[in-house]
C-alpha cells in the first residue's frame, strides 16, 4: 500500500532532505498517494508516537512481524487504533494482515496507556496529546533546538574530490564564509573549517534526487558524525582498521575515503566493518557499494564485535579501531518541525541460546535477510537500536538511570574488547548521546580497567589530535570528568581529560547534533608503567570490568 510506504519514506528521509514536513511532502512530485493524506498520517502518527511506541513494544509485534519496520509499525498501529476508517489497505494486504493480527493486543496495550495517564475517554486522551505536541514545538523554538541546522554533505573522496565537486555539481552555488551567512543564502556553499571534504548547504536544498547522490559522490552526514573517523586518522601504517559497530556505514565509508585519499595507500581491503544486526548489515553492504568502497571495506555481517577473537591470526595487524556503539541517541535532532518522532525499538537480533534451535535459527536469519532495505531509507542512526528515546525516558528518572547503566556497561565492554587487539595503537569511542554516563564516565572506566593499565592505553590528548579536532573548541565536561576521576586522579588530570574529550551540542550556531568522541592511544614500544593507585581498593572495582577472553 503506497500510502504507508510513502509516509514511511518521508519520515526516514527527514534528515537527508531537510525542510518542513509540509514542504517535504507537498514538494514531492512523484507521490502515488494524496499528499494531504500522507501529511495527515505522518503528523498524527508523530504526535501519538510516544504512546504508540510503548504500545508496539509491549505487544512485541516487531519481533513477530519481520515485514514491519519501526516506522511502518507506528503508522499502521496509528490507523488501526486511532483512525476512524482503520487501516487504509485491503484486508488481505500483507501490511493490513501484519498489523490486524495483533489488533486485540494493541488495543489492550493502548487502553492500558490511556488508563495509566488517567484519561477517562479517548477524547480526553486526544486533547492531552494535541496540547503536548504544541508544547513540544513551542519549547523547541524557545530552547534553541530549532536553531539553524544546515545540511551537511561529505564529498566522497573514494569517488571524487572536493575540487571536482565544486566545479561540477556545486558550480552554481555561492561560497559563503560562515554558517550564519548560509542561513540566509539558499544556494550557498560553506566549506567546513574542521573536517576535510565536508561542506554545508542550506537545509531547504534537496540533493537526494541529484545524480551525485545516487552515484555515491556525496554522502549526507552530520558534521559531528564525521569526527570519529577523522580523529582516528588511519593511515596505511596502521594496517587493518576495524569499525566495530558499523551500520549504516557513514563512518565506515568515511574511513575508506580518508584512506583512499592518501597517495601511498592504493585500494586494498583494510577496513573490516562488523555489524551485529542482519538487516542493518544489508544497508551497510549497500552503502559500501554505493560509496565505491567495496575493495577497501570488507563487511562482517551479523557479527558481534565482542565475539571476534583478538588473538586470531586474522587480526594480527589491526592497528586502529573505530567504536561507535549503540547509545541512547539523546543527541539526535528531532526529525520533524512539529513534534519528535518516537520510534519503537527493534527487538534484539541475538538468537536465544537453545540446544535444538539451530535449524530454526538459520531459517529465521535467512528470512530476515531477504527483506529488501532501500539504502536511502535506512542510512540513518535513527533506525538503530538506539533510536532516540531520551525525550520520553527523561521524564522517568529511574527508567533513564537503568537504561544508561545498561548502555554504559555494553559500551565499556566494546571499548575493553578493542583494547585487547595485540597490534592496536589507536581507538576512537563515540556516541550520539549527551549523557555523561555514556561519555566521560565510560572513558574513565575504560582507562582504569586492568587491560588498559596492562597494555598502556592512555587518553589521546588534545595536543596530539589531528588539526581540525585540536581546533574544535567544544570539549568534554570538566565537572563530569572531575567526578568520574574522583579517587582515580593518578590516571589523568581531570582538566587534561576533559580537554581531550570532544563534544558537540545540538541547537548551537555550530550546526551539529549532540555528540561525543574521545580517542585512546598506546605506544607499543614504551615500557608499560602502570599508574599506581594511592589506595588499592580505589581501583579494584574497575579491575573487574574486564570480562574478555582471559580464560
Ligand atoms: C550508532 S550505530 C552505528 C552507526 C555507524 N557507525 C554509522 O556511522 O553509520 C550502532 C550500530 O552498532 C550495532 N551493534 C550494536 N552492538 C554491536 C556489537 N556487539 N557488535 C557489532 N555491532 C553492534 C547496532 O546494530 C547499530 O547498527
Amino acid at each position: 500500500m503506497s500510502l504507508y510506504y510513502e509516509a514511511s519514506d518521508i519520515l526516514a528521509n527527514a534528515e537527508a532532505k531537510g525542510g518542513s514536513l509540509k514542504n517535504r511532502i507537498f514538494g514531492k512530485k512523484d507521490l502515488k498517494s494524496s499528499p494531504g493524506a500522507i501529511f495527515a498520517l505522518v503528523a498524527e502518527t508523530t504526535k501519538w508516537s510516544s504512546v504508540l511506541k510503548e504500545v508496539i513494544e509491549k505487544a512485541d509485534i516487531l519481533k513477530l512481524e519481520k515485514k514491519l519496520t519501526p516506522t511502518l509499525a507506528l503508522l499502521l498501529a496509528h490507523d488501526l487504533i486511532l483512525a476512524k476508517k482503520g487501516v487504509a489497505a485491503p484486508k488481505s494486504h500483507p501490511l493490513n494482515l501484519a498489523i490486524s493480527r495483533h489488533k486485540a493486543r494493541l488495543n489492550a496495550e493502548f487502553t492500558k496507556c490511556r488508563i495509566k495517564g488517567r484519561f477517562a475517554t479517548l477524547d480526553a486522551f486526544r486533547i492531552h496529546i494535541n496540547a503536548a505536541a504544541a508544547d513540544e514545538s513551542a519549547e523547541a523554538t524557545a530552547n534553541g533546538t530549532k536553531a539553524f541546522h544546515p545540511r551537511w554533505v561529505r564529498v566522497n573522496a573514494v569517488r571524487t574530490t572536493l575540487a571536482k565537486a565544486q566545479s561540477t555539481f556545486f558550480a552554481d552555488f555561492t561560497q559563503v564564509s560562515t554558517l550564519k551567512e548560509l542561513s540566509t543564502t539558499p544556494k550557498g556553499l560553506y566549506l567546513d573549517e574542521h573536517i576535510p571534504d565536508l561542506v554545508a548547504i542550506h537545509p531547504g536544498i534537496d540533493l537526494s534526487k541529484h545524480a551525485a547522490y545516487h552515484a555515491g559522490e556525496i554522502i549526507f552526514q552530520d558534521k559531528a558524525s564525521c569526527f570519529p573517523a577523522y580523529l582516528l586518522d588511519p593511515t596505511a601504517k596502521d594496517g587493518q582498521v576495524i569499525d566495530a559497530c558499523a551500520a549504516p556505514g557513514n563512518k565506515t565509508t568515511h574511513l575508506a575515503a580518508i584512506l583512499s585519499s592518501q597517495k601511498s595507500y592504493g585500494l586494498k581491503a583494510s577496513v573490516t566493518a562488523c555489524e551485529r544486526n542482519p538487516i542493518r548489515a544489508q544497508t551497510l553492504e549497500k552503502m559500501v557499494k554505493l560509496a565505491g568502497a567495496g575493495k577497501i571495506i570488507s563487511v562482517k555481517a551479523s557479527q558481534d564485535f565482542t565475539k571476534l577473537d583478538p588473538r586470531s591470526q586474522e587480526f594480527v595487524d589491526v592497528g586502529a579501531l573505530l567504536l561507535d556503539p549503540s547509545c541512547s541517541g539523546s543527541g539526535i535532532i528531532g526529525r520533524d518541525d512539529t513534534a519528535v518522532l518516537h520510534l519503537p525499538s527493534l527487538p534484539s537480533t541475538t538468537p536465544a541460546p537453545s540446544s535444538n534451535s539451530s535449524k530454526k535459527r538459520k531459517r529465521k536469519t535467512s528470512a530476515v535477510a531477504k527483506i529488501p532495505v532501500p539504502v536511502a531509507a535506512e542510512t540513518k542512526d535513527e533506525l538503530s537500536e538506539e533510536t532516540p528515546q531520551a525525550a520520553d525516558l527523561e521524564n522517568d528518572e529511574e527508567k533513564l538511570k537503568t537504561r544508561l547503566e545498561n548502555l554504559s556497561g555494553f559500551q565499556l565492554k566494546i571499548v575493553l574488547h578493542a583494547f585487547a587487539f595485540p597490534a592496536a595503537t589507536k581507538v576512537t569511542y563515540s556516541t550520539c548521546s549527551i549523557h555523561v554516563e555514556e561519555n566521560e564516565s565510560v572513558v574513565v572506566r575504560a582507562l582504569s580497567s586492568r587491560i588498559a593499565r596492562e597494555r598502556g592505553w592512555k587518553i589521546m590528548k588534545r595536543e596530539n589530535q589531528v588539526d581540525g579536532m585540536k581546533k574544535w573548541a567544544r570539549r568534554g565536561d570538566p565537572e563530569a570528568s572531575k567526578v568520574a576521576l574522583k579517587g582515580k586522579e593518578f590516571l589523568e588530570d581531570p582538566t587534561v581529560l576533559a580537554d581531550a574529550c570532544i563534544r558537540c551540542e545540538r541547537g548551537t550556531d555550530e550546526g551539529t547534533m549532540g555528540f561525543f568522541v574521545a580517542g585512546f592511544v598506546r605506544d607499543p614500544d614504551a615500557d608499560v608503567v602502570q599508574p599506581v593507585a594511592p589506595k588499592k581498593e580505589e581501583s579494584e572495582g574497575e579491575d573487574e570490568e574486564w570480562g574478555g577472553f582471559d580464560e
